[in-house]
């Protein structure tokens, strides 16, 4: 472990036992994140994301192995490790009837903070969080997106080097979602703050973070970088049109002759589609095509898509983390809600 190294945690587990039945709910857990990285905790529900924050964080203590955060031990020195971390766990939100500033206030005498620099520290949040104009508002008047901005400013006020995060932009629209993580980026480009934050969106892990580690079952099952689990597990995912079913399943047959290390992920006979996933799509697409002429049946439309997390962690797991993760997109907030609402 180096001084630049904010969390390593080993053989890290959790057991729940609930009328003598035991989950395990974590598992083995093997981290090392260093100082100033971006790096999201992706995983089914279930599959012990936040168990493993909680833990980390001192909430929760383990059953089996050890961990230190920010350079300290989270079972002999938890309050040193309290006091260096920034948590915002899931749907967590000041006192509604209070307003924001109070709130930014109340959480810098909770750290021991003097006023001044309190007072300081809270205009700075509100500015650099987008909140400017609402300090004046009630918690309960914010709309889901501001919400959530100031839960960030509250897990910041103590200025912390390590900021963990739950599922900071679920239930939020893609609009507002876009807006957090700008502010997120932002202020780990001012800050250099080390951020890990679990999402079920697996395109901002995409999109955002240097390092993805992949949870399943209580296990970590991926630890690297998105465009590295992508080169490695996934390949290209290959869409071929054809008239019928039959010729979808006929045409299974020869990409498996043509290209012995190709997966067909189906062969829907309803549709006539035929999909596969396999390695430089681009050069195989041609040759294909052709053998397939040869074999007379024709493609109708063919279409070729690089590989996502979710086809990473299909190749993983055999499932695909949409089915049972994503939230339903009905239910999100905005952040327009309550926007008119008085200051
Ligand atoms: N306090 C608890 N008592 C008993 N079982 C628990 C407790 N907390 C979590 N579990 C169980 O531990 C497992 C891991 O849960 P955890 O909440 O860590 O998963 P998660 O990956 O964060 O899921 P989600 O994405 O739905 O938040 C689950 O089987 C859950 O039911």
């Amino acid at each position: 472990m180096t001084t630049d190294t904010m969390i390593s945690a080993r053989g890290l587990g959790k057991d729940f036992t609930v009328k003598k039945k035991i989950t395990h709910a974590v598992s083995d857990l093997n981290i090392d994140v260093h100082r100033g990285e971006l790096v999201a905790f992706l995983g089914p529900n279930g599959a012990g994301k936040s168990t493993s924050l909680r833990m980390l964080t001192t909430l929760l203590p383990p059953t089996e192995g050890t961990a230190t955060v920010a350079g300290f031990d989270i079972a002999s020195q938890s309050a040193a490790v309290r006091s260096r971390i920034g948590y915002i766990g899931q749907g967590n939100s000041a006192g509604h009837n209070h307003r924001v500033r109070d709130e930014l206030l109340s959480q810098g005498a909770f750290y021991g903070m003097s006023r001044a620099a309190t007072a300081q520290r809270a205009d700075e949040l509100i500015e650099s969080l987008g909140l400017a104009g609402l300090g004046k508002r009630p918690v309960l008047n914010l709309s889901g997106g501001q919400k959530r901005r100031l839960d960030i400013a509250l897990g910041l006020v103590h200025s912390p080097e390590l900021l963990f995060l739950d599922e900071p932009s679920t239930g939020l629209d893609p609009q507002s979602r876009a807006n957090l993580w700008q502010h997120i980026l932002t202020l780990r480009r001012q800050h250099g703050t080390t951020i890990f934050v679990t999402t079920h969106y697996l395109e901002e892990a995409d999109q955002f973070a240097e390092r993805v580690m992949v949870m399943d079952a209580g296990r970590m099952i991926a630890d690297d970088t998105a465009p590295a689990l992508k080169a490695r597990l996934a390949g290209d995912v290959l869409s071929i049109g054809f008239g019928t079913g039959s010729d979808a399943n006929r045409a299974a047959s020869v990409v498996g002759a043509v290209v012995p290390t190709a997966r067909i992920d189906r062969a829907a006979h309803e549709t006539g589609m035929l999909e596969v996933t396999l390695e430089r799509g681009d050069r195989v697409l041609p040759l294909l095509l052709r053998e397939l002429d040869n074999a007379g049946i024709s493609a109708r439309t063919a279409a070729l898509r690089q590989p996502t997390l979710d086809d990473v962690f299909l190749a993983l797991t055999g499932r695909s983390l949409r089915d049972d993760s994503a939230p339903d997109p009905s239910t999100a907030d905005t952040e327009f809600e309550n926007t008119e609402a008085q200051s």
